[in-house]
Order: C-alpha cells, then sequence, then structure tokens
C-alpha cells in the first residue's frame, strides 16, 4: 500500500479538535479527581496524629470526611470516564465515516489492485484501534501524568531528599520504556499487516468459495489459510513476548525505588529528621505512584502499537483519486445522448496504449455494438464514458460538453450499465431496483421490473418487492439477477446506456425474456453494447470492430459480412 505517510499522532488533531467541549468536561473530572487524590494523601497524614493520642472521635471525624472524599472523588471519576469516552469513541466514528467516505471516491483502478479484506480490517480494526488510544491518552494518560506531576511536587514539599532517594531509578525506567515502546511499534505493524493478510485471504476465499470447491481445493486453502495464520501467530507472539518480559522489570525497578526509600526513610527516622508521621503520608503518596507508573506504562506500549494503525489509515486517506472531479464542475444537464470521441488515447502502463486515438460519434438514440476478440479493449472503450478511468489524450464529450468538466454525479447518473454479473447488495428486491436511492416511489420500482421482464417472477417471491436477497443475490438465478440489472437501469432513465452482455448461457426461456427486456431498454437510448449474441449485432445500428485498441471496421452486419474481413472471420468463429 503506497503511499507512505509521516507516523505520528498529529495527523488526529483534526477529529480530536471538535470534541473540545466534552475534553475539558472529562478534564474538569481529571482535575477534581487529582486535587481529591492529594487531599487523600493530606488527611493520611493527619490521620497519624489522633492515632498517635488515642483520639477516637477526632479519628471518627477524619474518617468521615474521608468517606466524603472518597465519594468526591467517586464522583469526579465518573465525569471524566463519561466525557472523554464519549470524545474518543466520537474521533473514531468521524475518522471512520472519512475512510469509508474517502474509499468511495477512489477511483475503480485502485480497487482492482487492492485487497478488499485489508480495506475492510482498516476500516474496522484499525480504527477501532485509534479509537482505543485516544481515549486511553484522554482517560488514563491524562490522569496519570498529572497524578505524576502533583504527587511528586507533594512528596517533594514532604521531603526532597526521600523523593530524589526514590526517584534515583526514574532514568533507567523512562530509557526502559522507550526502547520496549520502539520495540513494541515495530512488531505491531507486522502483526497488523499480518491478520490484514489474513483478512484479505478470507474475503477473497468467501466470494470465490464456489470455485474452490469446484477444483476441490479447500485442502489447499485450508493449508495457504493455515501457513499465514501461523506467521499471524508467531508476530503476535513476539508482541506478547516482549511485554511479558517488559512488565517483570519495570516491576522490579519500582520495588527497588520502594526498598531504596525504606532503608533511606528508617535513616532519617533514626536521625530524627524525619517524623513518622510524614513518613506516613508520603508513603501513601508513593503508594499511590504505583498505579498510574503502571498504567503510563501500559498506555506507552498502547500507544506505539496503535501508531502502526494510524499509519495504516492515514495511509489510505493520503491516496488521491485517479479521477478527480474538477473544483468548479459544471451539472451536466439532462442530455440527448449524443457521445463523441476525439482521438482518445488511453493506456493502463505508460507505453503500452489500449485505447489507440480513437475518434467516434455515436448520434442520440444510436445503438453500437462493439466486437473483438478478448483483450481488444472493448471493455476499457465503455468504461472511459462513465470516467471509471480517464484518458491520457483526447476528449470524450456528451451533447458536445467534456466529460472532464462536469461533476460525477451528474455524469453518471446520465448513463445505466448492466454489466456480466450483476451485484446484488443485502436488502430488498425494491431496495435493489432503486439501489442508490433511500427514498423510492414503489410504482416506478414495479413498472421497471415490467419493463425488464422482471416483474412475473419477483411477485412469484414469497414477499414480492420485499422479498430479502443475500449479500451476493445467491437466491436468484443468473437470468432473474441480470433482469433486475436490467430494472435498475431502467428506473435510472438514462440517455445513454452501456450492456455488456453475458456470455453464460441462460436457458432458452429465461434467454428471451433477457433478450426482450433489453431490446425495451435499448430503445430510444444511445447504447454501447459488448455483444456476445447474433441476434444483438443483427439488430445494431453500427458494429465496431476493436483490434489493439483501434477500431478496424465499422458499419452494420450487412456491410461488415460483404467486407469479408475482420468481422466477417469474427462472424463465422463466434456466431456459426
Ligand atoms: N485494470 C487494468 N490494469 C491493467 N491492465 C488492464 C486492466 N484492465 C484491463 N487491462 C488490460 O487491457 C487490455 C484490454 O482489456 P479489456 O478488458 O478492455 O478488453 P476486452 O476487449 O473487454 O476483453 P474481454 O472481452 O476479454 O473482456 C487487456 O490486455 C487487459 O489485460
Amino acid at each position: 500500500m503506497s503511499p507512505k505517510t509521516e507516523s505520528n499522532y498529529r495527523q488526529l488533531l483534526p477529529y480530536i479538535r471538535p470534541q473540545w467541549q466534552n475534553i475539558v468536561r472529562g478534564f474538569i473530572g481529571i482535575v477534581g479527581y487529582v486535587f481529591a487524590t492529594l487531599a487523600l494523601i493530606y488527611l493520611v497524614q493527619k490521620l497519624s496524629i489522633p492515632f498517635s493520642e488515642g483520639d477516637v472521635i477526632a479519628i471518627a471525624q477524619l474518617a468521615g470526611i474521608l468517606g466524603a472524599i472518597f465519594l468526591l472523588r467517586g464522583f469526579f471519576q465518573s465525569v471524566q470516564d463519561i466525557y472523554m469516552v464519549k470524545a474518543a469513541l466520537q474521533v473514531a466514528f468521524n475518522l471512520r465515516k472519512r475512510v469509508y467516505g474517502h474509499l468511495q471516491r477512489l477511483s475503480l483502478g485502485y480497487f482492482e489492485t487492492a485487497k478488499a479484506g485489508d480495506l475492510s480490517y482498516r476500516v474496522t480494526e484499525d480504527v477501532d484501534r485509534v479509537g482505543e488510544a485516544v481515549h486511553k491518552f484522554l482517560h488514563d494518560f491524562i490522569p496519570c501524568a498529572l497524578q505524576l506531576i502533583a504527587i511528586p511536587i507533594y512528596m517533594v514539599y514532604l521531603s526532597w531528599q526521600l523523593t530524589l532517594a526514590t526517584l534515583t531509578i526514574m532514568p533507567v525506567m523512562l530509557v526502559l520504556i522507550a526502547w520496549f515502546g520502539e520495540k513494541l511499534q515495530k512488531y505491531s505493524r507486522r502483526s497488523q499487516n499480518q491478520v490484514s493478510d489474513l483478512s484479505a485471504i478470507l474475503t477473497e476465499i468467501f466470494s470465490g468459495i464456489r470455485i474452490v470447491q469446484a477444483f476441490a481445493a479447500e485442502a489447499y486453502e485450508i493449508a495457504r489459510f493455515s501457513k499465514e495464520a501461523e506467521v499471524a501467530m508467531k508476530a503476535k507472539y513476539s508482541t506478547e513476548r516482549l511485554k511479558a518480559i517488559q512488565i517483570p522489570i519495570i516491576g522490579f525497578l519500582q520495588a527497588l525505588s520502594f526498598l531504596i526509600l525504606l532503608f533511606f526513610a528508617a535513616w532519617q527516622i533514626s536521625a530524627g529528621s524525619l517524623t513518622v508521621g510524614k513518613f506516613f503520608s508520603y508513603l501513601s503518596g508513593a503508594a499511590l505512584l504505583i498505579d498510574p507508573i503502571g498504567h503510563i506504562t501500559s498506555n506507552y506500549n498502547l500507544f506505539k502499537e496503535a501508531e502502526a494503525s494510524v499509519d495504516r489509515v492515514f495511509e489510505l486517506l493520503a491516496i488521491k483519486p485517479a479521477v478527480e472531479e474538477q473544483f468548479d464542475a459544471l451539472t451536466l444537464p439532462r442530455v440527448s445522448g449524443k457521445v463523441e470521441f476525439r482521438q482518445v488515447n488511453f493506456a493502463y502502463k505508460p507505453g503500452e496504449p489500449i485505447i489507440d486515438n480513437i475518434s467516434l460519434l455515436a448520434e442520440p438514440g444510436e445503438v453500437i455494438a462493439l466486437v473483438g476478440s478478448s483483450g481488444a479493449g472493448k471493455t476499457t472503450f465503455v468504461n472511459l464514458i462513465p470516467r471509471f478511468y480517464d484518458s491520457q489524450a483526447g476528449e470524450i464529450l456528451i451533447d458536445d460538453i467534456k466529460i472532464r468538466d462536469v461533476t460525477l454525479n451528474s455524469l453518471r447518473r446520465q448513463i445505466g450499465i448492466v454489466p456480466q454479473e450483476t451485484t446484488m447488495f443485502s436488502g430488498t428486491i425494491a431496495q435493489n431496483i432503486a439501489f442508490g436511492q433511500s427514498e423510492f416511489d414503489m410504482a416506478a420500482v414495479e413498472e421497471a421490473a415490467k419493463i425488464a421482464n422482471a416483474h412475473q417472477f419477483i411477485s412469484n417471491l414469497p414477499d414480492g418487492y420485499y422479498t430479502v436477497v443475500g449479500e451476493r443475490g445467491v437466491n436468484l438465478s443468473g437470468g432473474q439477477r441480470q433482469r433486475i440489472a436490467i430494472a435498475r437501469a431502467v428506473l435510472l432513465n438514462p440517455r445513454i446506456l452501456i450492456l455488456d452482455e453475458a456470455t453464460s448461457a441462460l436457458d432458452a426461456e429465461s434467454e428471451s425474456l433477457v433478450q426482450n427486456a433489453l431490446e425495451r431498454v435499448m430503445e430510444g437510448r444511445t447504447v454501447f453494447v459488448i455483444a456476445h449474441r447474433l441476434s444483438t449485432v443483427r439488430k445494431c445500428d453500427r458494429i465496431l470492430v476493436l483490434e489493439k485498441g483501434q477500431i478496424v471496421e465499422s458499419g452494420t452486419h450487412e456491410e461488415l459480412l460483404a467486407l469479408k474481413r475482420r468481422y466477417a472471420e469474427f462472424f463465422a468463429k463466434q456466431f456459426s
């Protein structure tokens, strides 16, 4: 995945900033929490006096105040929890929406090389990890850091000598934490990439499960998956093993500072320069530090691990769509359907032209068939019209307007596409016909289905138009799916229609229903059809024979047959 972006959390700021209100509220909770904590330490020191004097009433009073402060501390903790989690979840939500929106805008060419599983992993898991890191930062890291500042200040106030003794180990600890963090980041990136590769394999296999089973390749696929899963496990194991080594080392250093503290305090008390009360208060402060230190260490690890996810998400956001709308793009008005290619050139890779200087004028309502051997460039040719790709030279015009000058939305809404293989999205049949419209007129959907010869079979389904179809429309036959695709195009009522005739054979009845529906939908529209059927080419106004990206012959079926050249050859091979 390219391109590589700068690796840091600063890129998250535009997502965090709008949450300032929640963060400020959470921060008030944090400050309250820290002050309540300091008050607790202070009161513990006070407690030592009535204890030493056996003053039960004073002890009871202080205990009462302690209880009240505990309650208050709990309240502030809840405030902090609620607002910080709200802010973090909102950040993740907005980031996810942005990434998904960005993906939708990327050009078709990008998706032909990207792995679907990897993309979905980035939108789901990686964004979750980023959200978790933001949550930990706001909710854990900030209060712990504040405690780590406030409590030692108080400890210095109590006894700077003791504090100095306790903190001797600190630099070693910090260096170690940073070292482990760097390593963790590296391991985590490897592990995330590996899991995302696994998810890519899964998506690929589940969408191609028919082929896997048809080729009895289950054992092969299981072995391939296990191998990848093992690499993922090992990558994760490296991360966890590192953490397992780090935790006891840091724990030992903590214990060591505690021992130094005890030893130093005993010496000071015996020398008379420290009171037992002060020592207890100091000790409670030191005890209160253990928790934040632990949290900061684990947070730091988490931040380093999540940095890999931040990178993976922002890498995606940095990819620019190959086909971009001009900033001052016009809305294409309702067109009559005149399509013109002016010396159009296109190549997927530089130096390998697929469309080679093609010029063509299609009049409104003209039906044009594209024929040619596999790889001749037929699909590429039609993909240029809705700007799935942009030509490198030349212009395509619709009703004399350059398609580069108009918005993609207004262009594509006037071009209907009936592909070879119809994708069904999860939802009802009606939603599938009115695809892309959140509100639609049921009568219009039915009308479209009637034109597409689909009304009959839809009415026979248990819930009619409200029958839910699977995400890949598994419960519909090939011919039925094609007719749904035709109904989809009819409902759009486009002036221009692109048709990629299915090569797969349908049974005779289904075939004639599809054919009949196509004829109806082609009527009165400018049609480009990648033709595989004799009945289609016969009826077309013009047939273009494509070869190596060039139009080598053009004319009606009869004219081209009479030429006895490429088309006649092709016809003999393909249709006879
Ligand atoms: N996304 C792509 N990236 C790189 N090369 C591509 C891409 N799509 C198609 N090609 C190549 O461009 C050439 C033309 O492909 P195209 O699909 O346009 O041909 P076609 O005439 O529609 O073939 P078919 O009848 O087999 O579908 C082929 O050599 C193909 O390998």
